[in-house]
């Protein structure tokens, strides 16, 4: 945890707030030494300029302690707030970054409860720390120094009461500190069940699923809740005990103070005196078995953060990044790639050759789960090949850096996601410069002029996820977005499924008229033959590897799977047709 929050704080605010709180301390340590004086030679003295001058004394040092306190809690609260914007900002950062096989590791519901969460536990101990931590110690050497100074006899009392808190916090400590850890990985299962039910609210319904869904989440539900119940009635006993042995410690001091006082051996100031001071070893002991309670489960957050920062890549960028010659003409290339997911035992991809250039268009056609998106993840590096290359432009994936290789491609990913916002906003968010004329012809090309002009043109409102559009609608808007961003390669995977064929085959058409496209290379990935059909090179992919590469008439004529493919799909259409 300290690692953590090392390099994210502001040395000189602890420093600060170490100040004030050790000037707190010190101020709450002399106040019943002053009270203590002005009983003992004010009030039993009668005499009242004493009682004047002490009483100003008293009030000087509260004000003081008040404007300690003060400074402490603002630096305390700044550092402790400050800390856990920067972890999120890191884990963010890290997750922008992060390749698919990390996410893979995490999974996104953990990652949320990471960064909210987990976060907050930090932020608390943090809090702690610069409050508590720092004066339970110094107040109970203090105060116990300041008590033994007033009567060495009363502190006997002491030998008696503190073990009886030490066995009492050692009880509650155990019992509490495995819940309280336990809370962090109740509340990840929360959010899991939480979100896989807010996302797939509709197939719930279609599946008359709710009720299984309702009893998933209501387990994970009451588990969480079991274990905050247990873990706060624990610590609802700790109340009402440390206020019992606080109340029994006073009567001990009173009834052994009051014989003393009797004897004269005690002036009733420093008995007044003494009880303060009990009173702060006691609420010291209070504040460090709290700091013993949190502190484990801060801890317990704070290695869930640190192996999400930790997260080594497995996408290892480039030592001596090349850069992307302007000159030079677009290109793709696949050179005999085999790709293993991790932990996999049998590759996803293998024997893939395929070398396209400017202005054409390559296809990637084969059966469900045959590796279409596998092979096209490889080309932006979500994910490293095992063996051979993916060039593009000539240059290796592997040279280039990944933000200079990310923005010479344009992705439209098989499930069109929008953002929250304006269609503008949506439209240049791969090219922020973009002109109206310039979203206007990507929307034309993408054939969504009909369905934007009848509403706000480009001020139309785009709802979370692009939820006020149909999948074939927003499948276009993706498909525009992408012709806004000027690029080397362009990826569509299985980006026109959604449209009828009349669409598809104009949208296509337009696509591949367009000038900035026709410098790029364009690659598809679709289930439909009328889809590829029309690409300078298909790739056929049967299970994992690349069964054949040509042109439609090539492989309808020479190879088994395009045929039975095509064949598949003429019966489908015939049947449908009938
Ligand atoms: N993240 C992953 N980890 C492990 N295996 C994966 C992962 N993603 C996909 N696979 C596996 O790799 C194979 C190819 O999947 P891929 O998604 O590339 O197929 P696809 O041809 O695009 O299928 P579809 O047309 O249904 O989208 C499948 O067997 C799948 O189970």
């Amino acid at each position: 945890m300290i690692k953590l929050a090392k390099k994210r704080v502001s040395g000189w605010a602890v420093f600060f707030a170490v100040m004030f709180m050790v000037g707190q301390v010190f101020t709450s340590l002399y106040l019943p030494n002053l009270t203590s004086d002005l009983v003992n030679y004010g009030v039993a003295k009668g005499d009242t300029n004493y009682i004047w001058s002490a009483g100003m004394k008293m009030l000087a040092v509260s004000v003081l302690s008040v404007i300690f306190s003060f400074g402490n809690v603002y630096l305390a609260a700044k550092t402790s707030q400050g800390l856990g914007r920067n972890l999120r900002k890191d884990i963010y950062h890290k997750v922008l970054y992060m390749s698919n096989d990390e996410f893979d590791q995490v999974g996104t519901s953990s990652l949320i409860t990471r960064t909210t969460n987990d976060v907050v536990q930090i932020q608390n101990v943090a809090m702690m720390a610069l409050r508590m931590m720092i004066m339970a110690p110094i107040m109970l050497v203090g105060a116990s120094f300041m008590a033994y100074q007033k009567d060495a006899q009363l502190t006997s009392i002491f030998v008696v009461v503190i073990p009886i808190m030490i066995v009492f916090v050692g009880i509650v400590m155990y019992f509490a500190v495995p819940l309280f850890k336990a809370m962090q990985t109740k509340t990840d299962r929360l959010n899991l069940v939480f979100r896989e039910g807010l996302t797939g609210v509709r197939v719930i319904r279609a599946f008359v699923r709710d009720k299984f869904e309702q009893n998933r989440f209501d387990d994970a539900n009451l588990d969480y809740t079991r274990n905050a119940r247990k873990v706060f009635s624990i610590m609802a006993v700790m109340m009402p005990v440390m206020t019992l042995i606080m109340s029994g410690t006073n009567v001990a001091i009173i009834w052994n103070g009051g014989q003393l006082i009797a004897n004269q051996s005690m002036a009733v100031g420093n008995m007044i005196a003494f009880m303060t001071y009990a009173m702060q070893i006691l609420m010291s002991f209070m504040m460090l078995s709290m700091v013993f309670v949190v502190v484990p489960r801060g801890q317990a957050s704070a290695d869930r953060i640190a192996q999400v920062l930790k997260l080594q890549s497995t996408i290892k960028p480039a030592e001596q990044p090349k850069e992307f010659s302007e000159t030079t003409p677009s290109s793709l290339d696949f050179d005999d790639v085999l790709f293993r997911y991790q932990g996999a035992e049998n590759p996803a991809l293998t024997g893939v050759d395929a070398h396209v250039k400017q202005g054409q268009t390559l296809a990637i056609i084969g059966g469900t789960g045959s590796g279409k998106s596998t092979l096209i993840n490889l080309i932006p590096r979500f994910y490293d090949v095992e063996s051979g290359s993916v060039r593009i432009n000539g240059l290796n994936v592997k040279d280039v850096d990944a933000q200079t290789l990310q923005e010479q491609i344009a992705m439209v990913p098989q499930k069109a996601l929008l953002f929250k916002g304006s269609l503008r906003d949506n439209l240049r968010y791969g090219n922020p410069d973009a002109t109206d004329d310039q979203l206007w012809h990507a929307l034309e090309i993408a054939q969504s002029t009909d369905f934007i002009k009848d509403d706000d043109g480009l001020d139309t409102f785009v709802e979370q996820g692009g939820d006020n559009f149909s999948g074939g609608q927003k499948q276009r808007l993706a498909i525009a977005r992408a012709l806004v961003k000027k690029a080397s390669v362009y990826v569509f995977d299985d980006s026109f499924s959604a449209l009828d064929f009349k669409t598809d085959a104009n949208l296509r058409k337009a696509l591949l008229e367009d000038e900035t496209v026709q410098k790029a290379v364009v690659v598809i990935v679709g289930q439909r033959v009328s889809t590829v059909a029309d690409a300078d090179q298909i790739i056929v992919l049967d299970e994992g590897k690349m069964v054949g590469i040509g042109t439609h008439p090539e492989l309808k004529a020479n190879n088994e799977t395009y045929r039975e493919i095509v064949e598949s799909q003429i019966k489908q259409g015939g049947e449908m047709n009938e």
